[in-house]
């Protein structure tokens, strides 16, 4: 049987009184790729954040491995998110003064990770892995988005996160550029790094092991892929079905 990295249950969330989250409840395995699919407003990024420390729940649990993440104190929980948890926006937010590779080593270097050379070589192999050894020198302006998120994916797997949490990460990417981040986070996954990645289009939750369609702030249906011949149709097809 798997083993669950990370378990939310009865999530509920609201602003200004509106609910936005009624009672979700989400899985993620140990090395599971998730997709979350939903209408625009059905509450994914609400739920990305909330699950991830960075917005406020209003009620529900979630662990991560052995740790209630909604029973931690503030900096207990900005620990375990820089230790465990990576995270992947649709637009990158680097540094503008920095290089790339400066970009990739500054939290760990801020946080007295390893050896400024260790750092180095971590980043260094991170961007080479990524199909963009070459461009650590450059500054953020002086690459394309695709060149620029795939650089903020290595930033996020600096210290070998458990999660990836990512939302919408090819959502800004022409279709070359959005297959290069998706080859990208399919191989770290691939390797062990679970994912957790908000999408609208269907040929990245066709990568997924497992969709979950998102509908007013509830789990509307899952879908598990496994051995699907064709995902992309399957994914389309549980769109249609559930109204996305
Ligand atoms: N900080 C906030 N304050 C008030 N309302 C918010 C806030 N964040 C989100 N909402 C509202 O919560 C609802 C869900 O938003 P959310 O961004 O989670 O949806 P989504 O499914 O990710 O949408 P999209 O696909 O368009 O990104 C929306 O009605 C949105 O307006």
């Amino acid at each position: 049987m798997s083993t669950a990295l990370l378990n939310a249950s009865g999530l509920h969330k609201s602003y200004a009184e509106t609910p936005v989250l009624h009672g979700v409840d989400l899985r993620v395995d140990d090395g599971e790729f998730v997709a979350v699919m939903g209408p625009s407003g059905s509450g994914k990024s609400t739920l990305l954040h909330c699950i991830a420390g960075l917005d406020e729940l209003d009620a529900g649990a979630v662990w991560l491995d052995e740790t209630d993440l909604t029973e931690l104190a503030r900096d207990q929980l900005a620990d375990a998110r820089r230790e465990r948890m990576g995270f992947v926006f649709q637009q990158p937010t680097l540094l503008r003064d920095l290089s790339l590779l400066d970009n990739i080593v500054l939290t760990s270097s801020l946080d007295g990770i390893g050896t400024s050379r260790q750092r180095r070589e971590r980043a260094e192999a991170l961007l080479s892995r990524a199909g963009i050894g070459d461009l650590g020198a450059r500054m953020p302006t002086e690459v394309s988005g695709g060149e620029l998120q795939r650089a903020g994916i290595c930033r996020a797997m600096m210290r070998s996160p458990r999660i990836l949490f990512c939302d919408e990460p090819t959502g800004a990417l022409n279709s070359t550029a959005a297959t290069a981040v998706l080859d990208l986070l399919v191989e770290l996954n691939s390797e062990g790094t679970a994912l957790l990645v908000v999408t609208h289009d269907a040929t990245v939750a066709a990568r997924a092991d497992r969709v979950v369609f998102m509908i007013d702030g509830r789990v509307a249906q899952q879908l598990w892929l496994g051995e699907t011949r064709d995902p992309v149709a399957a994914v389309a097809a549980t769109m249609r079905h559930v109204g996305v």
